[in-house]
């Protein structure tokens, strides 16, 4: 289980803060959704419960350790608590192929034991999102969108991580090749041990396999609808400074 507890984060700067006291838990196997309009701070948010950015307030826990102060005892975390990030073009090194990237990964958390080793597990992940074998010797560029997410999601799918934070996860895709994802990251939540999902969006098609939507609105969570049925109920977001029902 994922706890964040009022966790808050004001930009250098700004006028109020990107993240205003939010609170949610992630149980596993879950799939929870982020919905609120453009700059509410979902993806600020999404960065603080990855450990990539730190929170001027407020604690986060997976199954009741707490997130680890920067450093080597962070690694752990990075490894469990993954983010895919709302540009997955920026999720890889333009400069590289695959290979190494994926190598890379794997040898930052000790898995795979020589070069072959930790090809293996990146095919076997690959083939699990559905992307060709060839794809390992490509540049990310020499990849269609599509191609590139379900890459990007396989890299850290070979992690074998337990909440894969999504942000934006369909946006760049077209209708059909978003619904293949949404349907890969079915199976993948739902594979035994598989992992956790909260993913921020706006797209039907996410809202559609959440089992949860939470609006949010002016760095504000607001409380949890069930399932897409409820999530007509995100448009008319509390307003800001109103006290969470
Ligand atoms: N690195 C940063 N430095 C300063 N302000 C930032 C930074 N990142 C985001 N912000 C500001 O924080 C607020 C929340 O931004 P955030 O990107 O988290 O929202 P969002 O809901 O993810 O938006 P979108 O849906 O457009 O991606 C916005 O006002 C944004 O301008």
């Amino acid at each position: 289980m994922l706890r964040a507890e009022n966790l808050s984060l004001r930009y250098p700067g700004a006028a109020r803060p990107a993240v205003d006291g939010a609170s949610l838990a992630v149980a596993p196997g879950a799939w929870v959704a982020l919905a609120g309009p453009s700059g509410c701070g979902k993806s600020t948010l999404l960065r603080l419960l990855a450990g990539l950015r730190a929170a001027d307030a407020g604690t986060i826990a997976l199954d009741g350790a707490p997130l680890p102060p920067p450093g080597a005892a962070r690694r752990a975390w990075h490894r469990r608590v993954l983010l895919l990030p709302q540009d997955t073009a920026r999720a890889f090194n333009p400069a590289l192929a695959l290979r190494p990237q994926f190598r890379a990964a794997l040898a930052l958390h000790g898995l795979g034991t020589d070069g072959p080793a930790r090809d293996a597990l990146a095919l076997e992940a690959l083939a699990r999102c559905g992307v060709p074998a060839a794809a390992l010797d490509r540049h990310p560029a020499g990849l269609s969108g599509g191609q590139r997410q379900r890459a990007a999601l396989a890299r850290l799918l070979c992690l074998s991580p337990r909440i894969l934070l999504l942000d934006e996860p369909t946006a760049a895709l077209d209708p059909a090749t978003a619904l293949e994802v949404c349907r890969l990251l079915e199976d993948i939540r739902r594979a035994p041990g598989g992992p956790a999902i909260l993913a921020a969006t706006h797209e039907r098609c996410a809202l559609a396999h959440a089992d949860l939507v939470l609006p949010m609105a002016d760095g504000v969570l607001g409380s949890a609808r069930r399932g897409l049925a409820r999530a007509a109920e995100v448009a008319p977001l509390r307003p800001v400074g109103q006290p969470a029902a």
